[in-house]
């Protein structure tokens, strides 16, 4: 069983198509990096998911429940960490979450408890008893992560929560992600930070236009999208000799250079190295250092969307 499927989900607001035809699919267990350019329908998913927005067509099952007709036990599963903030700035950090709490029917013990903990996950024990009108900005994001997830929902959708806060919140938040995951949760992930996704993210899928593009673990996409592979070779000098007889190597794309550094080109099929390295010996010159360009997650992005993620 998925944790979500949607199936055909279409949305638009007037004429603005928002949604085209998205199929997602959700495994259980994991953290899923939901990723598109601007506009490319995140938030749109994301609402229709907790059920703030009704599709106007396709079908979207949560843990196997249609959200159509199993709108109330979907929504004691789900958590959601929306971009705005919903908090009681006059109440406590302890007060906002125990109110979250008594929203879904938790209260004494079980209250005292799960408020706690919620607080602890954060890294907010010791600001318990401050209001929340007194906290920084990265601090109301952590405690409103601490309202949605108390409840230990099974599935947390979030929308951007490390937008403009300060690297100490940040970091927080990620790890706070990465436990409620080990502690079971399936985590909905959608960030404008690449190196995010990089981090805690897998598998992950890039939207755009309202469809899916791609989808699958981070390894199999740059594995996928890449087609050539790149060395650096770092010599310690080179001459126009060098060049020539580099780019008479079969199967080599392309030989460029930026000072001492040779760049060179070749499809992922074709292992062009070792003959490279017999050439280079042939030349007497000397190599202090070869690398490998490892395709990061930004190129497979880029590849598919013509943009960078935070264009
Ligand atoms: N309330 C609305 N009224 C009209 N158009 C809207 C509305 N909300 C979103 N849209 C449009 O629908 C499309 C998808 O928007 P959505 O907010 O889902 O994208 P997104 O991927 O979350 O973008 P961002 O990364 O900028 O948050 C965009 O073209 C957007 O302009």
């Amino acid at each position: 069983m998925y944790s979500v499927e949607l199936k055909g989900l279409k949305k638009a607001y007037g004429k603005q198509i928002a949604l085209k035809e998205l199929n997602l699919k959700v495994e259980q267990g994991v953290i899923f990096g939901l990723v598109g350019p601007n506009g490319a329908g995140k938030s749109t998913t994301i609402h229709i998911l907790s059920g703030l927005l009704k599709p106007d067509k396709g079908e979207v099952f949560i843990f196997g429940e249609d959200l159509k007709t199993h709108e109330t036990s979907i929504k004691r599963k789900l958590g959601v960490v929306s971009q705005e903030l919903a908090l009681f700035e006059n109440l406590s950090a302890y007060e906002n979450v125990s109110f979250f709490l008594k929203l879904y029917g938790i209260r004494g013990k079980e209250n005292k408890l799960k408020t706690e903990q919620a607080l602890e996950y954060v890294g907010l024990s010791d600001k318990a008893k401050k209001k929340a009108k007194t906290f920084s900005g990265g601090m109301k994001r952590r405690l409103h992560i601490a309202c949605a997830i108390a409840h230990k929902p099974q599935l947390i959708i979030m929308d951007e929560p490390t937008v403009g806060i300060d690297p100490q919140s940040r970091n927080h938040i990620l790890s706070t992600i990465e436990l409620l995951n080990k502690e079971g949760a399936t985590v909905i992930y959608t960030t404008h930070y690449m190196e995010e996704v990089e981090a805690i993210c897998n598998p992950i899928a890039i939207i755009d236009h309202g469809s899916l593009l791609i989808e699958g673990s981070k390894e199999t996409l740059k594995e996928e999208i890449y087609e050539k592979q790149q060395i650096s070779l770092e010599m310690k000098e080179w001459d126009e000799n060098l060049l020539t007889s580099l780019r008479e190597v079969r199967g080599i794309e392309e030989v460029a250079w930026q000072g001492n550094v040779l760049e060179l080109t070749f499809p992922k099929e074709i292992n062009c190295l070792p003959e490279i390295i017999r050439k280079i010996e042939k030349s007497n010159k000397e190599i202090k250092m070869l690398t490998t360009k490892v395709p990061n997650l930004e190129d497979v992005f880029l590849k598919l969307t013509g943009r960078t993620l935070r264009d």
